[in-house]
C-alpha cells in the first residue's frame, strides 16, 4: 500500500470494470465503480454480485457501487472501463469532479468511430487535467474477476508515478509491467479485437488451424505497422499489450470478437449474433474506423480491412477469403 492512492474510482460496471473493481478491492483499496443501470449497482451492493455482465462470481463485500457518476467525486484516481464507443460521454460527465493531476487509467480496448480518436485523445478532449495511462494485455474479465494469475501493460509517461500506482494496484496475481509507449499499448488492444474476428471467421469456415496461426502472424504484422506508422514503438506490440492479447483473443471462444467472427464463419447474420449478447464486441466499430485510419495513413492492413468489408456487408465472407488468397506473393516483412 501506498500513502498517495487510496480512493479508486472504476467507470463502467460491465464485465471488465467489475473485475478490476475486485482485483483493486485485493490489493486493500477503497473502490467505488460506476455502473450505468442502477440494478447493477443495487446488485453488486446487496448480493455482491454483477448479475448483468459478471453473473456467478463472488465479489468482495468491500466492493461499493454507484449509479450516480458524480459520486466519484475527487478519487485520487480512475479506471476508464467503458465501452471505447462511451468513453466521451462518460469522461465529459465527470469535468468538475476530478483534482489536476489525477491519474485516469484507460481499459477500453477500441476506436472512436465518429472522431477515429484513441482513447488517450478521448480523454485530452474531455478531461486535460487528467494524467493518462493506458492498461492493456491479456486479460479475460473472468480469469481477473477470479484471481488467476494476469500479467498487463501499465503504460504512462511519468515512471516514478507509474511505479507507484503499480505498487497501489498489483497483487502477487495481477501483475503490471511498467511502460511509457501509451499509443502502441492502445493499437495493440484496439486492433487485436478485429484480426480475432478475421481469426473466428476462419476457424468458424472450417479453414483449418494452419490458416489460424497464419492470420495471427500477418495480423500481428499489421498491428506493427500501422504502430510504426503512427510513432509507436515496436517493443510494445512484442509485449503483453500486442503479441499477448492478440494470441490470447484469436485463441478463445471466451473472446466476443473470436465469436463473433466464428459465428459469422458458420453463415449467422452479423445483427443476429450482436442482438442475441448483453456484451460489447468492440471489434465491430474499431475495424471500419481502423480501415478509414490505415488508408489515410497508407498502412496496408488487408486482414483488417477484409473484416470492416465483412461487417460493413461491403463483401460477403466467401468474398473476403478469396480477396486475401488471391493477394500476390510477397517478401515476408512488416
Ligand atoms: N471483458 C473483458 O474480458 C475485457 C474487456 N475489455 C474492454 O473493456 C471495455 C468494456 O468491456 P466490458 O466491461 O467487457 O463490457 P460488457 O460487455 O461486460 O458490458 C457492456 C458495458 O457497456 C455499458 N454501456 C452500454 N451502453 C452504454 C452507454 N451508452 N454509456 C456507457 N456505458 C454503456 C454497460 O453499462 C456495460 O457496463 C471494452 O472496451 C472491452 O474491450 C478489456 C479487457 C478485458
Ligand atoms: O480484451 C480481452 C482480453 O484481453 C477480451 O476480449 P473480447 O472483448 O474479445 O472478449
Amino acid at each position: 500500500m501506498t500513502k498517495h492512492f487510496k480512493t479508486f474510482g472504476v467507470i463502467g460496471g460491465g464485465a471488465w470494470g467489475t473485475a478490476i473493481a475486485q482485483m483493486l478491492t485485493r490489493a486493500d483499496q477503497d473502490v467505488l465503480i460506476w455502473c450505468r443501470e442502477p440494478e447493477i449497482s443495487d446488485a453488486i451492493n446487496t448480493r455482491h454480485e454483477n448479475t448483468g455482465f459478471l453473473p456467478g462470481v463472488a465479489l468482495n463485500p468491500a466492493l461499493k457501487a454507484t449509479s450516480d457518476l458524480a459520486d466519484l467525486h475527487l478519487m485520487d484516481a480512475l479506471f476508464a472501463v467503458a465501452p471505447a464507443q462511451h468513453t466521451r460521454a462518460t469522461l465529459m460527465a465527470l469535468k468538475g469532479h476530478i483534482r489536476p493531476g489525477t491519474p485516469v487509467v484507460l481499459c477500453s480496448k477500441g476506436i472512436e468511430l465518429k472522431t477515429g480518436e484513441f482513447m488517450t485523445q478521448v480523454l485530452k478532449d474531455e478531461l486535460p487535467e487528467a494524467v493518462p495511462a493506458v492498461m492493456s494485455g491479456p486479460s479475460f474479465a473472468i480469469d481477473v474477476a477470479k484471481g488467476l494469475p494476469t500479467a498487463v501493460t501499465f503504460a504512462i509517461e511519468d515512471e516514478a508515478l507509474g511505479t507507484e500506482l503499480i505498487a497501489a494496484v498489483a497483487t502477487p496475481n495481477f501483475r503490471p509491467y511498467l511502460a511509457h509507449d501509451l499509443l502502441g499499448a492502445e493499437i495493440g488492444g484496439a486492433v487485436k479485437n478485429v484480426l480475432a474476428i478475421a481469426c473466428g471467421i476462419a476457424l468458424g469456415k472450417g479453414l483449418g488451424r494452419s490458416a489460424h496461426a497464419a492470420l495471427i502472424a500477418r495480423g500481428s504484422a499489421e498491428m506493427t505497422r500501422l504502430a510504426l506508422a503512427l510513432g509507436a514503438e515496436r517493443e510494445t506490440l512484442s509485449g503483453l499489450s500486442g503479441l499477448g492479447d492478440l494470441v490470447l483473443t484469436c485463441s478463445s471462444e471466451t473472446s466476443r470478437n473470436m465469436s463473433c467472427g466464428m459465428a459469422l464463419g458458420k453463415g449467422e447474420r452479423l445483427e443476429d449474433i450482436l442482438g442475441a449478447r448483453n456484451a460489447v464486441t468492440e471489434g465491430v466499430a474499431t475495424a471500419p474506423v481502423l480501415k478509414r485510419l490505415a488508408a489515410e495513413r497508407g498502412v496496408d492492413m488487408p486482414i483488417c480491412d477484409a473484416v470492416a468489408d465483412v461487417i460493413e456487408g461491403a463483401i460477403s465472407v466467401d468474398e473476403a477469403i478469396q480477396q486475401l488468397l488471391m493477394r500476390p506473393n510477397k517478401a515476408e516483412t512488416v
